[in-house]
């Protein structure tokens, strides 16, 4: 049990990394909608980012996990987003 909990711990920290990493590039988007006064919802885009997500599942038993992970990640982005935005 204890090396099965080190191997999670381990890969919580490479996961917390690359959020973190996600969400500066959300940053990004902020500010590029912020100048073009774009809204922050784009469904064609969600739809396309859940579709590379799905091409790069290797097991497929794990697709509806990990695409439910995905969708909350894409309304936690959005979220942020409209807080940042209507500060
Ligand atoms: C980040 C964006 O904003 C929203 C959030 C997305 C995401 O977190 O991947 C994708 C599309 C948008 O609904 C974006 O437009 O790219």
């Amino acid at each position: 049990m204890e090396n099965a909990r080190r191997k999670i711990d381990d890969i919580d920290h490479q996961l917390v990394a690359l959020l973190e990493e996600r969400m500066q590039v959300v940053e990004e988007v902020i500010s590029i909608k912020k100048a073009q006064t774009r809204e922050v919802l784009d469904e064609d885009r969600e739809k396309d980012v859940l579709k590379k997500v799905s091409a790069c599942i290797k097991h497929k038993e794990y697709e509806p996990c990990i695409l439910a992970i995905y969708e909350e990640i894409l309304t936690v982005s959005k979220v942020y987003q409209v807080k940042k935005l209507t500060e």
